[in-house]
C-alpha cells in the first residue's frame, strides 16, 4: 500500500519497545509517546507548506522560508491521541488543535462520538490526525469521516502501533490518506487489542488503571 508509510528509524523501534514494556509507568510512557510523536512528526510534515517572509540579518535583508502556520492543524482522537500532540506542537507551536472524542464500545469494538470541535476553515489545512492504537480502524475511520464531512481534504494520520486488519480498513474507507506507523502488529485478539501491543494506551498515557 503505497500511502502506508511504516517508520524504519531505529530511535522510534528503541522508544516503541520501551513503551510495550508492562513495567513502564505513566510518566516515562508519555514521555514516550510525546517523543515519538516528534521523531514521527519529522517524517508526517516534510511536505508541510512554506511561505516566503522578508528578515533582516545582521547583514542584510532578504526572503527566507517560514511554515505557513495557518496551513496546518493537528487533530487528536480522544484520549490517547492527546498524549501525541505535544511533540508535533514542539514541532509548530503555531498549529491549531481540534479535538475529536471517540470512545470505542467494550462489547461491540464500535466508536461512539462524544465530541467534535475542528479549526475553521479546514479545507485548505494539512490536517494530521493522531492516534497511539489503530486496532479494527472503527475509531480511525470514523475521525477521517468526519473530518471530510466538514470539508477537510488534506489527511494524514499517525499511529504508533497498528494491527493489519485496522491498516486495511482505514485504507480501504480511505485511500487518499496517507497513514504513518510506528510499528504494525501480528494481529488482534478476541476482545480487538493489538498483539503484542502495548495494551491501553489512554489508560497508560492517563494512569486510569
Ligand atoms: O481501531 P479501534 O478498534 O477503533 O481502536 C482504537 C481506539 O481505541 C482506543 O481508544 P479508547 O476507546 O480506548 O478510548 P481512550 O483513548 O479514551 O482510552 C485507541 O486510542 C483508539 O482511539
Ligand atoms: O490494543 C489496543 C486496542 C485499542 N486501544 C488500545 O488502547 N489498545
Ligand atoms: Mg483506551
Amino acid at each position: 500500500m503505497n500511502n502506508v508509510i511504516g517508520m524504519k528509524h531505529p530511535l522510534i523501534q528503541h522508544k516503541i519497545s520501551k513503551l510495550r514494556d508492562k513495567n513502564t509507568g505513566t510518566a516515562e510512557f508519555r514521555a514516550l509517546v510525546e517523543e515519538i510523536a516528534m521523531l514521527m512528526g519529522y517524517e508526517a510534515l516534510k511536505d508541510l507548506p512554506l511561505e516566503d517572509v522578508e528578515v533582516e540579518t545582521p547583514i542584510e535583508k532578504c526572503m527566507t522560508p517560514q511554515i505557513a502556520g495557518k496551513n496546518f492543524a493537528i487533530v487528536p482522537i480522544l484520549r490517547a491521541g492527546l498524549g501525541m500532540v505535544s511533540g508535533l506542537q514542539a514541532l509548530v507551536p503555531t498549529a491549531k488543535i481540534g479535538h475529536i472524542g471517540l470512545y470505542r464500545d467494550e462489547e461491540t469494538h464500535k466508536p461512539h462520538e462524544y465530541y467534535c470541535k475542528l479549526p475553521s476553515p479546514i479545507s485548505e489545512r494539512l490536517i494530521v490526525v493522531t492516534d497511539p492504537m489503530l486496532a479494527t480502524g472503527g475509531s480511525a475511520v470514523a475521525a477521517v469521516d468526519f473530518i471530510k464531512q466538514h470539508g477537510g481534504k488534506k489527511i494524514k494520520f499517525m499511529a504508533i502501533i497498528a494491527a493489519p486488519e485496522g491498516v486495511e480498513r482505514l485504507m480501504e474507507a480511505h485511500p487518499d490518506i496517507q497513514l504513518y506507523v510506528g510499528h504494525i502488529d501480528r494481529e488482534l485478539n478476541k476482545d480487538a487489542y493489538i498483539c503484542p501491543g502495548l495494551g491501553d494506551a489512554g489508560d497508560r498515557i492517563f494512569g486510569t488503571k
